[in-house]
């Protein structure tokens, strides 16, 4: 059987992660896969209600980061897990990666918490004790705070987070780049800066790469 394939997209907001997951989606399906697409926070009914909340109400980072990891847990045994059992290409719109970016670094929430909830999330039925699921690539839009802010304007109302100053998003994209850091293999950084179509060519030049995408 067809092993399943797990690819998360990250970056700051506007950076242009999101016009490219519909695409891929296309490219995985006209080469036979079956696709999963979904987001975080959110991905099931449960999820999308705590997604509500936590990107309109205001709550200390420790809540922030438990209703995150609260959405991610439902989100991984209702719609992840089961997809990659059957063998499906997994297309997320962010993971943990970006607690770590927002919730820690952009909003200055403790690692080593965030660590342990991670640990105990993603910890999963289908995998050996001690190993944790994560995504088999993540792909990283990097663009400055400032492009990303002014693609934004006037594209759509901005959330809790998307108001959030060009400071926020400068630690929230060093925060990726630590997640980046202690985990170089996941990762593809995709220089966001550029035109869409040049873009895109880059995102289908690293699933080449890496024997996914024909
Ligand atoms: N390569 C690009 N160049 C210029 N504008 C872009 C590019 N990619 C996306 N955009 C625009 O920037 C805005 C944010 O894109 P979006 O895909 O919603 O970002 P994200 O999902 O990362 O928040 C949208 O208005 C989109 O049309
Ligand atoms: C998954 C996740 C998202 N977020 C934030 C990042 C985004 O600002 C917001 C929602 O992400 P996203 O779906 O990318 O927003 P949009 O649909 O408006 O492009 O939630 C966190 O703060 N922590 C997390 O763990």
């Amino acid at each position: 059987m067809t092993r399943g394939v797990f690819i998360s997209f990250e970056g700051i907001d506007g950076a242009g992660k999101s016009s490219h997951v519909g695409s891929l989606a296309q490219a995985f399906r006209t080469q036979g896969r079956q696709v999963t697409v979904t987001r975080e926070p959110g991905g099931t009914p449960l999820a999308e209600k705590l997604r509500a909340l936590a990107l309109n109400e205001a709550m200390d980072p420790l809540t922030e980061a438990l209703v995150m990891f609260a959405a991610r847990r439902d989100h991984l045994l209702q719609v992840i897990e089961p997809a990659l059992a059957r063998g499906d290409v997994v297309l997320c719109d962010r993971f943990t990666d970006a607690t770590f970016a927002y919730q820690g670094a952009g909003r200055g929430f403790d690692l080593d918490v965030l660590h342990g909830l991670e640990r105990w999330v993603q910890a999963v039925e289908a995998l050996p004790a001690g190993s944790l699921r994560q995504p088999d690539v993540t792909l990283w839009f990097d663009l400055a705070p400032e492009t990303a802010a002014q693609r934004l304007a006037g594209a759509r109302v901005p959330d809790k987070f998307e108001s959030q100053p060009v400071e926020f998003f400068r630690r929230v994209a060093s925060g990726y780049e630590a997640r980046m850091q202690a985990d170089p293999g996941r990762f593809e950084r995709i220089a966001a800066d550029r035109p869409r179509e040049a873009v895109w060519q880059s995102v289908q030049a690293c699933l080449e790469a890496r024997g996914w995408l024909k």
